[in-house]
């Protein structure tokens, strides 16, 4: 039978030097078989002349004219090459001497893997070269495109290196059965190849994961072909790691999944040193507690859940009393222990839902949520949860070799969601109720209430309007005469005023407090020091007020500066006063807080010829063991015990008690508050001889006090 092709061969080709006869249908046969093959044939005899070729050769041939080949049966195959220049000339004499060697029996077979760049790609092919074993001598060229193969094995090459990248390699079958894994893999669970190969990666589980999560990674992989995320898994030698996991599935060309390769990645250490930036974040370092921030995040949450749920809850500032002396007397260290151990305690007091942040220094703060819709109920609640905390944190502590004793103040809030509060309201609530309780003795805790923030509020607003009072100068000194037994103008009390742009005067009694607090009357103080001197100076240039005495208050801020008494100093110095003329008034409370300072500062003024008076007497403490020390030049008998003199026998006593104190120590006497004729004449029936009052004159500017000065002493008049 003759071949379908046979036709085609014989009209294409050259005749064939086996032509002849018998071998015809054998020859023709084997042509047949030759263009049956896909790879390109080409046969050589001795001296390389090409003595048949198959179909697929003549296509190569054509489609690579000069490359390594020809298409010419009788053409000399060796010649051709050999003649290749070129990049393929090296490739063309390589063939050849293989060729040659194995024509002349120097080599069984001949095979060479070579490349063909084209302008376009690079294609691979393969030249294997056997001697003809059917007697005829001569070679067969088996040459074949190999470029696939080599590209898969490339891609085969990338894989394996890629596999043993440093992530955790993990390659299951489609029934979860573990096929391959990588060294990585190995370094990370601990497990070598062979002990991991068909089994589970269940064998990873930690047990720190419920069904549910392995079932969503499941379900995750099956629909979407990946899952990926943080998972807990357990090394071989026992111990619980985490690691970050991502899974993929392996399909074939229909879709149906082959494998799954999951790379997983130890994140110990960078979850360890997550988790140390979140503590930073988040809590307090030395307590481990939450810090202002986490508190303020945890608020907002509790707040938004009191609006759905319309509980109460409770927010509670505490302030360790006296933190700062145990911290500046046993050393930072034992303060540090003691806020630790508070630390505990108030978490022993308190539910796993609630939270106690540490806000810095001494200051920590309890959130409870959850409580009574009740108002009333919810402060029992919290009330009954503050005295656990007072009697906790008043335990006695052992703070290294030290046993000590600390004791808080507390100060709570209520909110619930009909308020619509402000965390830091809320928190600046509950600080305000601490205050109050530590006004309130220490060691106890308040509630905060409306009106307290409300007077905390005008007092904020006074401290403001107060510091730029100075920059606006609105203040100004009144005075008020002192006056003797006989009516006359001895001197006058300097006493401030603020005037407000809209004319308004405001008081001392509110201002100054404030100004102690703030350390504003360490400038207001100097102020009134340069205004006094330079008003004594005006005086000392009239005959008719050059004896006159001025006082001035001086705060106890003022007077512990311990460059009070070079500020006076200086002043009598600008102004050339005589010191005799400046009378500094003092509290009984300034003078007994550091009796020893007072006396050494006291006396450092007095050399200078400074006057002093003891303001408010009468209503201290003052022992005559202390007064007497004092360098003292007079007492003042406070108004509250003139006011009811006439009615109160025991103003009485107490005025005349004084007086005779005074005299026992040479002192002078003044009374203040001196209203009445009444006031004034028992007044002088117990002795007293000088007087200040709206009896005499009330405190006026300056003006209206040189009018007054002309009326009440008329020398002053004829010389005012
Ligand atoms: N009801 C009544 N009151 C009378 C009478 N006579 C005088 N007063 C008032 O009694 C206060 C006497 O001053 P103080 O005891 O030193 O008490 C002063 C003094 O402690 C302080 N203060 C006033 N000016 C200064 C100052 O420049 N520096 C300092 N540190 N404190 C000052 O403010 C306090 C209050 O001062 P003011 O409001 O001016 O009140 C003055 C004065 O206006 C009277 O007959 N009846």
């Amino acid at each position: 039978m003759e071949h379908p092709h046979s036709h085609t061969l014989h009209a294409d080709r050259p005749p064939c030097p086996w032509h002849n006869g018998a071998l015809h249908a054998c020859h023709h046969f084997a042509c047949a078989i030759l263009d049956a093959l896909p790879a390109q044939v080409v046969v050589l005899g001795l001296d390389g002349t090409i003595l048949a070729i198959n179909e697929a050769w003549r296509n190569f041939a054509r489609d690579n004219t000069g490359h390594l080949g020809c298409a010419e049966i009788g053409s000399n195959y060796l010649a051709v090459c050999r003649a290749t220049t070129g990049d393929d000339a090296d490739c063309a004499n390589r063939a050849c001497t293989g060729i040659e060697q194995v024509l002349a029996g120097e080599a069984p077979s001949f095979e060479l893997e070579y490349a063909c760049h084209t302008p376009s790609q690079q294609r691979w092919f393969s030249m294997s070269v056997t001697p003809l074993r059917s007697g005829t001598a001569g070679v067969v060229i088996a040459h074949s495109d190999i470029t696939e193969r080599r590209q898969h094995e490339a891609r085969l090459r990338i894989a394996a290196i890629a596999f043993e990248s440093t992530e955790g390699m993990m390659v299951t079958d489609a029934n979860s059965n573990i096929v391959q894994v990588n060294q990585a893999f190995t370094n990370i669970t601990g497990y070598a190849s062979d002990e991991v190969i068909g089994r589970r990666p269940n064998m990873l589980s930690s047990g720190r994961h419920d069904a549910a999560f392995y079932q969503a990674m499941h379900k995750a992989v099956a629909t979407s072909g990946t899952w990926e995320g943080e998972i807990w898994n357990r090394r071989k030698n026992g111990e619980i790691y985490p690691e970050r996991l991502h899974i993929a599935a392996v399909r074939d060309e229909d879709g149906r999944t082959t494998h799954y390769v999951a790379a997983l990645t130890d994140i110990t250490l960078s979850k360890a040193a997550n988790d140390e930036i979140k503590n930073l974040a988040f809590y307090d370092p030395l307590t481990r507690l939450p810090n202002r921030r986490l508190l303020m995040d945890r608020l907002r949450q509790v707040l938004a859940a009191s609006a759905l749920n319309g509980n109460y809850g409770a927010l509670m500032f505490i302030d360790l009393d006296n933190f700062k002396t145990l911290n500046d007397t046993l050393g930072h260290n034992t303060g540090d222990l003691l806020l630790q151990q508070v630390a505990s305690r108030l978490r022993t007091c308190l539910r796993q839902a609630d939270t106690v942040a540490r806000l810095g220094g001494d200051e920590f703060v309890v959130l409870i949520d959850g409580m009574s819709r009740h108002a009333l109920e919810a402060a029992a609640q919290t009330e009954a949860l503050g005295s656990k905390i007072l009697a906790t944190l008043n335990q006695p502590y052992q703070l290294g070799p030290h046993h000590c004793h600390s004791t808080p103040s507390i100060g709570a809030t209520l909110f619930h969601d009909q308020q619509r509060q402000h965390p830091d309201e809320l928190l600046m609530q509950a600080d305000i109720a601490m205050y109050q309780a530590k006004q309130a003795g220490r060691n106890g805790m308040r509630f905060f209430d409306q009106r307290m923030q409300d007077t905390l509020s005008a007092r904020a607003q006074l401290e403001n309007e107060l510091r730029t009072a100075f920059d606006h100068q609105q203040f100004e000194l009144y005075y008020q005469g002192q006056v003797d037994a006989d009516g006359r103008a001895t001197g006058a009390e300097a006493l401030i005023r603020w005037i407000k742009p809209d004319g308004a005067s405001i008081s001392p009694a509110q201002f100054i407090p404030l100004a102690e607090e703030t350390g504003l009357i360490l400038l207001l103080g100097d102020w009134v020091l340069e205004q006094a001197c330079r008003q004594l100076r005006d005086w000392q240039h009239d005959a008719a007020t050059r004896e006159l005495v001025l006082s001035i208050n001086v705060s106890a801020k003022q007077f512990r500066q311990p460059d009070f008494c070079a500020r006076v100093r200086s002043a009598i110095e600008r102004y050339g006063i005589v010191p005799a003329r400046l009378k500094l008034e003092l509290t009984e409370g300034l003078l007994l807080d550091n009796i020893e300072d007072t006396i050494a500062s006291m006396t450092a003024l007095k050399a200078l010829g400074i006057k002093f008076s003891l303001d408010d007497f009468g209503t201290g403490y003052s022992s005559l063991q202390y007064l007497k020390r004092l360098p003292l030049d007079q007492l003042k008998i406070d108004q509250s015990f003139v006011r009811d003199l006439a009615s109160d026998p025991n103003d009485q006593a107490i005025v005349l008690t004084i007086i005779a104190m005074a005299r026992s120590l040479r002192l002078d006497v003044i009374a203040e508050g001196v209203e009445t004729q009444a006031q004034r004449q028992l007044l002088a029936e117990l002795g007293c001889d000088a007087y200040q009052g709206y009896l005499y004159s009330r405190p006026q500017p300056l003006p209206a006090f040189q009018s007054w000065l002309a009326e009440a002493s008329p020398a002053a008049t004829a010389c005012a």
